[in-house]
């Protein structure tokens, strides 16, 4: 890791409330002095890293195991429950952006809007907006609505924003499973790109992408970092396991 920490993660630890009836969380708001009415889930339970500046990070691990809730952590989407974390730097955060997309508006105003929120001046803004549009590669729907939308066109807009929000930190969810094949490539040639001069953390369970793509990976198991370092030797270690379970699993239902 180079000396120079751009992300770090010391003991962050996050619970969803989870209430078993609807008006459980009025109670809570009124009575929640007194009594709690909710049963708390932890998700992440101790998770510490650092992430040095130009490096590109794979995140792996379960469904389930809490790596896109720790992105929104780091993204300022949602707050930890313990721990502290910080970013140093601009984030362009892949995909979380488009959940902030408003359907009315058309796909040309939400990307003067996304690019604005991640940072770009409206002159800025003015000179990218047909670029974005030619990024996102879906020709006259992106005046329309974006309710009209498809989920690939909504990750074609959302990468878009991000490929052009002048980032020194992309934070990818998933990106890439949500397009066409021709956007696949598009993007991961983006993502390589983007990767010989910036920071990048990215969750896949392409773990040839991500073995190709990083310098190191972390791998979340449990609410904790169960391993992290070399790609090879993490991925190895986590295809080891998932091996084990699918054929544990197979002599159980035997
Ligand atoms: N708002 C929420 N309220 C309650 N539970 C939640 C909430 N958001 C996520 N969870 C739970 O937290 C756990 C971790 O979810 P998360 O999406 O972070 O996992 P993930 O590792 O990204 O999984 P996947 O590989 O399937 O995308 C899951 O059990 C999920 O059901």
């Amino acid at each position: 890791m180079s000396s120079e920490p751009i992300i770090v993660s010391e003991g962050v630890g996050k619970a969803f409330q989870l209430y078993a009836h609807q008006n459980d969380q009025l109670k809570q708001i009124l009575f929640g002095l007194w009594k709690q009415f909710y049963r708390e889930k932890w998700v992440l339970l101790d998770v510490s890293f650092r992430i040095g500046k130009g490096e590109r990070v794979g995140l792996i691990g379960r469904n389930g195991a809490g790596k896109t809730t720790l992105l929104q952590i780091l993204c300022g989407i949602t707050r930890p429950t313990k721990g502290a974390f910080e970013v140093t730097g601009r984030i362009a955060p892949i995909l979380a952006l488009g959940s902030g997309f408003d359907g009315l508006l058309t796909g040309r105003e939400n990307a003067r809007i996304g690019a604005a929120i991640l940072g770009l001046s409206r002159r800025e803004v003015d000179a990218c907006i047909e670029d974005i549009a030619a990024f996102a590669e879906i020709g006259p729907a992106f005046e329309q609505p974006m309710r009209t939308y498809s989920s690939g066109m909504l990750a074609r807009v959302a990468f878009a924003i991000c490929a052009y929000a002048k980032a020194d930190i992309l934070i990818v969810d998933e990106a890439l499973s949500v397009g066409d094949e021709a956007f696949q490539k598009k993007c991961e040639s983006f993502i390589s790109n983007f990767a010989r001069t910036g920071t990048i953390l990215m969750v896949s369970h392409d773990l040839e992408f991500l073995r190709n793509l990083c310098d190191r990976v972390i791998w979340l198991d449990n609410g904790v970092v169960r391993m992290e370092g070399d790609p090879a030797e993490v991925l190895g270690a986590y295809r080891a396991e998932m091996t084990a379970r699918v054929e544990h699993q197979a002599q159980g239902a035997a």
